[in-house]
């Protein structure tokens, strides 16, 4: 029988709240990018601390999931104990001078940015991701320790929530990518505490290249808050030693 959390990330990989149709008819494996979750709870499902737009927008999105066009992104805080040794294995390839500062015990003890923050006080988010339109939204509420002017985001934790959006389309495209360019344009304060959507869009693959843009818009599109593109860079496959793409398609078991 599975676990209480398992049978949470099952859900969230259904992507469909009271039944989904079968994986295959998907097109794509229902796994996909649900990064496997050892310790703790998916975070992107509804919460109690989430407001009534966030979780207005998060049925609005599971309901397009029901076709199969769109999936719901599961989300952990950490990553599991196989995974950490095979990522040090990663850094040491790729950055072998980052081996000697990050080791293992502290990459066991390490968490996703995003998720290090008590329910409701920082990043509240759910991403969907369109294969066929090469899009991820991600609806995000913000909390009230994201504050940068009083009354208002931190323009570091939009570009941290944009990081993320772009991110995962680069990652879902490209496998191991890094973030090489960010550029922002904060075109309207974003109300601190308020529901926002981040629309993100693979533009192109040049190379080991990948552009994406994304928009912040308020939820019901009439305020553009923020525009930016971003440039990721697939890490050269020689060195490859880890297979992003590959841990996501294929999760371990708890
Ligand atoms: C892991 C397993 C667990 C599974 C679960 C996973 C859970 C994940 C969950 C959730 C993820 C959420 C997602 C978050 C996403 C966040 C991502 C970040 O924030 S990453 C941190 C910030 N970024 C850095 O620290 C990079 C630092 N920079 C570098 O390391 C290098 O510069 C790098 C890798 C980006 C490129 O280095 P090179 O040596 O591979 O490549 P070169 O040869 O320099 O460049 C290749 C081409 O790109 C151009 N290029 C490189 N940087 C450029 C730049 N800044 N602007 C324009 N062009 C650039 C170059 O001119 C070159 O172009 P020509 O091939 O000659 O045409």
């Amino acid at each position: 029988m599975l676990g209480r959390g398992a049978a949470r990330a099952l859900g969230a990989l259904r992507g469909v709240r009271g039944g989904a149709p079968p994986a295959r008819s998907l097109g794509l494996s229902r796994r996909l990018l649900s990064f496997e979750k050892v310790l703790d709870k998916d975070h992107s499902l509804p919460k109690p601390c989430w407001g009534k737009d966030m979780r207005r927008l998060f049925d609005q999105f599971t309901k397009k999931c029901e076709d199969g066009s769109w999936i719901q992104l599961a989300s952990y805080e950490q990553i599991s104990a196989q995974r950490s040794q095979d990522f040090s294995a990663f850094i040491h390839a790729y950055f072998p001078s980052a081996s000697e500062v990050i080791n293992k015990e502290k990459l066991s003890q390490a968490q996703l940015f995003t998720r290090g923050f008590e329910d409701g006080m920082g990043f509240e988010y759910v991403m969907f991701y369109n294969k066929a339109e090469k899009r991820i939204v991600c609806v995000f509420q913000g909390g009230p320790h994201l504050q940068g002017m009083p009354g208002f985001f931190h323009g570091g934790a939009t570009a941290t929530i944009i990081d993320a959006t772009v991110g995962m389309n680069a990652i879902v495209s490209g496998g191991i990518v890094m973030t090489a360019n960010l550029n922002i344009n904060f075109k309207s304060p974003i109300p601190l505490c308020s529901t926002v959507l981040i629309n993100s869009q693979l533009d192109k693959i040049e190379g080991r290249k990948l552009f994406v843009s994304c928009k912040v818009q308020s939820i019901d599109g009439k305020i553009l808050y923020t525009e930016a593109t971003s440039l990721f860079i697939m890490l050269e496959p020689k060195k490859k030693k880890y297979d992003l793409k590959e841990a996501v398609l294929n999760p371990l078991p708890a």
